[in-house]
C-alpha cells in the first residue's frame, strides 16, 4: 500500500466511526425522553462540535477526498454510505447479477407508527436496483421507479432485499425488486420495478464531467 493509500483507509476508518456515532445520536435523539432542559444542553453541545467540523468542508462540486467514485466508493451515500448520519446503512453484495441487501431500520425511518416510511423502501430500492444494473454492466439512471406496498416494513426488525436486472433494451434497462424480513425472505413487502437509462457521452460529461476529471 502506498502512503496516499494507507492515509485514505485511515480516512475511511475514521468516517465511518463517525457516521456510527452520527448515527446513533440521530436514533437516541428520535426516541429520547430526557427532560427537556437535557435535549437544550445537548443541542449546544452538538453545536460546537458541528462548528468544529464545520472548519473544511468541500463545496458542491468537489467530491470527497475519501471517495472513489470509479471505484464504486461513496462514503456519504445516502442509502450505502458508512460515513452517512442519514444512511441505515443498506450492504450490498451482488453474486452472480443477484444484488442482496441487509439493514435494519431504526426510529428515525418510522412513518406510520412501528413501521417504515414508505418512501425509505423506495430509496433502498432505487439503490439496490441501481448495484443490480450496474453490476449488469449497462450503468444508468433512474428514470421510474414503480413501488407496490404490499404489507408494512417493520422497524428495527433486519431485512432482506434483491434485485436482478430483467432486460436491456439499447440505452434502456428495467430491473426488479424486493424487501422482506431476514426471518421470512418468501413473503415480499414492498416489490418494485425500475427502469434506468445508460446516460450517452456527452450526457455524462455535462452532468459529471468536471467530477470524473477531478477524481484521483
Ligand atoms: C459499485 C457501485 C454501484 C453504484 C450503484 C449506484 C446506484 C445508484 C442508485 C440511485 C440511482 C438514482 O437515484 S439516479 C438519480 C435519479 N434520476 C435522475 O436524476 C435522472 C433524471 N433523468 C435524466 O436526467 C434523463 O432522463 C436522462 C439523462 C437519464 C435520459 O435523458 P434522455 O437521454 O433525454 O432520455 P430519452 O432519450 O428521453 O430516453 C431514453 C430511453 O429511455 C426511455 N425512457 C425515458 N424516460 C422513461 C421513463 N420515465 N419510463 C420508461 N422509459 C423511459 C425512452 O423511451 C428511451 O427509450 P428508447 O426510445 O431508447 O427505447
Amino acid at each position: 500500500m502506498t502512503a496516499d493509500e494507507t492515509g485514505r483507509a485511515h480516512r475511511r476508518e475514521a468516517i465511518t466511526e463517525l457516521g456510527d456515532a452520527l448515527r446513533t445520536l440521530v436514533e437516541h435523539a428520535t426516541t429520547t425522553e430526557v427532560p427537556t432542559g437535557d435535549l437544550l444542553r445537548a443541542a449546544a453541545e452538538i453545536r460546537e462540535v458541528t462548528a468544529r467540523l464545520g472548519d473544511r468542508v468541500r463545496d458542491r462540486s468537489t467530491l470527497s477526498s475519501a471517495d472513489d467514485l470509479l471505484g464504486g466508493v461513496r462514503m456519504f451515500n445516502p442509502v450505502t454510505g458508512a460515513g452517512s448520519a442519514l444512511a441505515p446503512p443498506l450492504q450490498i453484495e451482488v453474486v452472480a447479477g443477484v444484488a442482496t441487501g441487509r439493514c435494519t431500520l431504526g426510529r428515525a425511518f418510522e412513518g406510520p407508527p412501528t413501521f417504515a416510511h414508505g418512501g425509505v423502501s423506495a430509496m433502498l430500492l432505487d439503490q439496490i436496483l441501481g448495484h443490480a444494473v450496474v453490476a449488469s454492466g449497462n450503468p444508468g439512471m433512474t428514470v421510474r421507479l414503480d413501488t407496490t406496498y404490499r404489507a408494512p416494513v417493520p422497524l428495527l426488525t433486519p431485512l432482506l432485499l434483491t434485485a436482478q436486472v430483467q432486460d436491456v433494451a439499447g440505452r434502456r434497462v428495467t430491473a426488479t425488486g424486493t424487501i422482506a424480513t431476514e426471518a421470512d425472505p418468501g413473503t415480499p413487502l414492498v416489490t418494485a420495478t425500475g427502469t434506468f437509462v445508460g446516460l450517452r457521452a456527452e450526457q455524462t460529461h455535462r452532468l459529471f464531467g468536471k467530477l470524473l476529471r477531478a477524481d484521483p
